[in-house]
């Protein structure tokens, strides 16, 4: 089954609301003047919490076909959690997709596989995608390790969802010691993961439920070489960081078919 390439442009913790208005707008008429078939390629951008209203009132004002989302959620409802932000909250702002368990929360927010498979369960609930990342650190891949450890955190980030839902979702396979370094994961390290990624979603699963689920790649993707990592046949997109925050770089990226 033909699965969409998605580009998804995490921000993280870049940009005021001001600016991300400038962005939003320029990355459209960019994609614009590229005659961009957004049918061929979904585009997403998942800025920081106080952007959110801004880049719904931009997109919907000039009916973008622009996605955007939060690049986290609470794992609770609502209540006395101060600082949290909640599945419904960012519903109501319209945002389709949320990045949940990115290796920056895991790493210094201590998210562990529990936590990124309740958040991945509020997702579900509110009708948002979950964009659930994973990938090793520098030390489990120079041990060689990192088809096993990714695949135990895929694992636990999809415990006791059912495979509709996970037909639906976005994982991102995001080696750690290819964020933000400038070391991007060969085509061949990125298929590798993004292959078995795959096979275990067929093994919890089915393999109809495998074919439906995009799986991306993250970590110092750029537009010089995004066409030859999605040429790889498990590569379904890419999650962007740096090369997000240009309206020209990302929207090369989402151009990467020419
Ligand atoms: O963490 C990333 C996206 O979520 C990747 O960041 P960079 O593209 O800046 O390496």
């Amino acid at each position: 089954m033909a699965r969409t390439p998605l580009m998804a442009g995490n921000w993280k913790m870049n940009l005021d609301h001001l600016e991300a208005n400038q962005l939003v707008q320029k990355l459209a008429w960019t994609l614009k003047d590229m005659k961009h078939d957004y049918g061929q390629v979904e585009v997403v951008v998942l800025p920081p919490f106080t952007d959110l209203r801004t880049v719904q009132t931009v997109v919907d004002a000039d009916k973008l076909e622009i996605g955007y989302g939060a690049q986290d959620l609470s794992a609770q409802d609502s209540g006395a959690y101060t600082g949290e932000i909640s599945a419904s909250m960012l519903k109501a702002l319209g945002a389709t997709y949320v990045a949940i368990g990115h290796s920056e929360r895991r790493e210094y927010h201590n998210e562990s596989d529990e936590l990124v498979n309740a958040k991945t369960k509020k997702a579900i609930a509110a009708g948002i995608t979950p964009i659930v990342c994973v990938g090793e650190g520098l030390d489990i891949r120079k041990a060689g390790d990192q088809v096993s450890y990714t695949l135990a955190q895929v694992e636990g980030a999809l415990k006791d969802i059912a495979a509709e839902n996970v037909a639906n979702l976005v994982i991102a396979y995001e080696p750690v010691w290819a964020i933000g370094t400038g070391e991007v994961a060969t085509p061949a390290d990125a298929q590798e993961v993004c292959g078995a990624i795959r096979e275990k979603i067929a093994e919890l699963y089915d393999q109809e439920t495998a074919d439906s689920t995009r799986i991306l790649y993250g970590g110092s993707v750029k537009s010089d070489n995004v066409a030859e990592i999605m040429a790889e046949k498990d590569v379904d997109g890419a999650l962007v960081g740096g090369a997000s925050l240009k309206a020209d770089e990302f929207a090369k990226i989402a151009r990467y078919n020419g």
